[in-house]
C-alpha cells in the first residue's frame, strides 16, 4: 500500500471509537501503511484523567476538553510541518469532532464501530492497560456514531486487523486524491 508524498504529508486522522474497538492497534498500522506519525490520544490525556478512569469512573465534558484541544492541537501542528499525522482518539461525540475540525479542520475519522459484545471480548482480553471493562457501558452511551455527513469512513470491526487496515487505507487514499 503506498501512496505519494504530497498525499500523505497533507493526510490528518483520527481514529475513533470506544475504548477497545482498536484504535491504537489499527491507527498505528493506517500510519505505517500511509507513512506518516502515528500519536496514541492516550498519551495526550492529563495524569488526572488516566488515573479517573483507572479508578472505574468516566470521564466527563470537562475532563474532556482540554484533551482534546491538544488532539487538535497536535493534529493541526502537524499539518503545518507538513508531515500529516494519525491520531488515536476515541471522540466519541459529535461535538468533540466539531471542536478537533475547528483546529485542524482537514481532519478525516475513521470510526472503528463494533457491538458491545464484541467490545467486552476485546476489552477483557487486554491484561496491559487501564481502563476497566466496567466503563465500556457509559463509553456506549456517550458514543454518537459518526455520522454521513461528517468527514471520513465507518469501518466494522469485526473482521481481522489486516482486513480493516486495508478497508481504511483504501478509503483515505482514494478520497485524498479525489
Ligand atoms: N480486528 C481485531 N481483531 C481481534 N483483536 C483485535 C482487533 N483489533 C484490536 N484487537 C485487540 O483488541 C484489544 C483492544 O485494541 P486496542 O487496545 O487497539 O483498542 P483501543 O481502541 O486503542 O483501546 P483504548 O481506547 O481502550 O486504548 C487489543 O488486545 C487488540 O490487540
Ligand atoms: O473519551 C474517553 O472516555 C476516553 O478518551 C477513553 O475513550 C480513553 O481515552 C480510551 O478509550 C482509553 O481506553
Amino acid at each position: 500500500m503506498t501512496t505519494n508524498n504530497e498525499t500523505s504529508e497533507g493526510i490528518q486522522i483520527i481514529v475513533m471509537g470506544v475504548s477497545g474497538s482498536g484504535k491504537s492497534t489499527i491507527g498505528a498500522l493506517i500510519a505505517g501503511a500511509l507513512g506518516v506519525p502515528f500519536v496514541d490520544g492516550d498519551s495526550l490525556h492529563p495524569q488526572s484523567n488516566i488515573e479517573k478512569m483507572a479508578g472505574g469512573q468516566p470521564l466527563n465534558d470537562d475532563d474532556r476538553w482540554p484533551w482534546l484541544a491538544t488532539v487538535g492541537r497536535t493534529l493541526a501542528d502537524a499539518g503545518r510541518r507538513g508531515t500529516g499525522m494519525v491520531i488515536a482518539c476515541s471522540a466519541l461525540r459529535r461535538s468533540y469532532r466539531e471542536a478537533i475540525l475547528e483546529t485542524a479542520p482537514r481532519t478525516r475519522f475513521v470510526h472503528l464501530a463494533g457491538t458491545r459484545e464484541v467490545l467486552a471480548t476485546r476489552v477483557e482480553g487486554r491484561s496491559d492497560h487501564f481502563m476497566p471493562t466496567t466503563l465500556l457501558d457509559s463509553q456506549f452511551a456517550t458514543l454518537e456514531p459518526l455520522g454521513d455527513d461528517e468527514p471520513g469512513i465507518v469501518i466494522n470491526i469485526d473482521q481481522t486487523v489486516p482486513a480493516i487496515v486495508a478497508e481504511a487505507a483504501a478509503a483515505l487514499t482514494e478520497s485524498s486524491s479525489a
